[in-house]
């Protein structure tokens, strides 16, 4: 009956003696390894298995025999500790089964102690672990990144807005923050349609994001055809020289605007402001500043950088 179960269950079963000797290998193990009970049977266990020398299970079978401590392998650290295979194809492309390793000391009655290795194959369990993993990176990319644009969204924007303004007012630095407008952008819309907009709205902000230059400076969209970057560790002036730069880099696009005034190119509008060290001030004023600076832009007629202070 013994021989029955431990032939029927689907869990791999070795035991060795106090020498490392295998005494038992259950057809789970002859299956999985390739090696069937006969070529096995009294055989140093590492023998079967040399690359398992020096490493954890080597240890782990040690202990268990010479100390009595049980031990269980992280299937984290130690994903595929024997070559066992799920199947030929998978032996033949080399790819080892995903396990769960334990090894219990076995007191045998009038010999010295034993020791049972058992084996799982958890490959299955690890793809649903990788597979809700990258599920989980996914959904959190969306949660901070714009649908359309995919460069980071107001959710994104607020919360690295209030960090690095918690940051700038603590270890004293400066921080600006710029509102980027794109001009006549309805009369875009009116002019080319909907989805060449979209494209348009794309080009935009790959342009913007592109023209930043230090890791921690972000650009979002803000809503609409409206862009906010914030520029951590920068003053006024440097802000001022971002937002030209940007300007420029948007008119050098050179895209057709049948519909607008002057150039009768898409051009941006931009409000910069500043929080200086000596002037700490809330988010929203800052924000408010930058907004009433962008407003300036288009009142002043468009295509141009205006700087306020909060
Ligand atoms: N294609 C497209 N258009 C959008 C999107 N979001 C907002 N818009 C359009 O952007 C336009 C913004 O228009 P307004 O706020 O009146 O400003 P404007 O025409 O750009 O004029 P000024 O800002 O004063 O230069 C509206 O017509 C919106 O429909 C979008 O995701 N795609």
């Amino acid at each position: 009956m013994l021989e029955h179960v431990l032939g029927a269950i689907d869990v791999g079963a070795v035991v060795l003696d106090a020498d490392r000797r295998v005494v038992l290998w259950n057809r789970w193990m002859a299956q999985h390894s390739g090696h069937p009970p006969a070529e096995v049977l009294g055989r140093d266990f590492l023998a079967v298995f040399p690359d398992l020398r020096g490493k954890r299970l080597d240890g782990a079978v040690r202990q268990a025999l010479r100390d009595n401590f049980p031990a269980v392998l992280s299937q984290t650290l130690h994903k595929a500790p024997l070559a066992l295979y799920a199947d030929r194809a998978a032996r033949s492309r080399g790819v080892r089964m995903q396990q769960a390793v334990a090894v219990t000391p076995l007191d045998v009655a009038g010999a010295a102690r034993h020791c049972l290795i058992q084996v799982s194959d958890v490959s299955a369990a690890v793809h649903r672990e990788r597979l809700l993993r990258d599920q989980a990176m996914e959904l959190r990319s969306q949660t901070f990144s714009d649908g359309l644009t995919g460069i980071a969204n107001r959710r994104h924007f607020d919360l690295s807005m209030e960090k690095e303004q918690r940051r700038a007012k603590r270890t004293g630095i400066s921080l600006t923050m710029l509102m980027i407008d794109i001009d006549f952008f309805k009369a875009y819309n009116d002019h080319y349609g909907h989805q060449q907009g979209d494209d348009t709205l794309i080009r935009v902000a790959n342009a913007l994001a592109g023209s930043l230059q230090r890791p921690l400076d972000l650009i979002a969209r803000y809503g609409g055809e409206e862009f906010a970057v914030v520029l951590p560790d920068m003053d006024s002036a440097g802000g001022a020289r971002v937002a030209e730069n940007l300007r420029q880099r948007i008119a050098q696009l050179a895209i057709p605007h049948a519909a607008a005034t002057g150039s009768r190119l898409v051009t941006v509008s931009i409000g910069v402001a500043t929080q200086s060290p000596h002037n700490p001030v809330e988010v929203v004023q800052l924000i408010g500043a930058a907004d009433r600076a962008l407003y300036a832009a288009k009142r002043c007629g468009r295509d141009r950088v205006v700087i306020e202070n909060p």
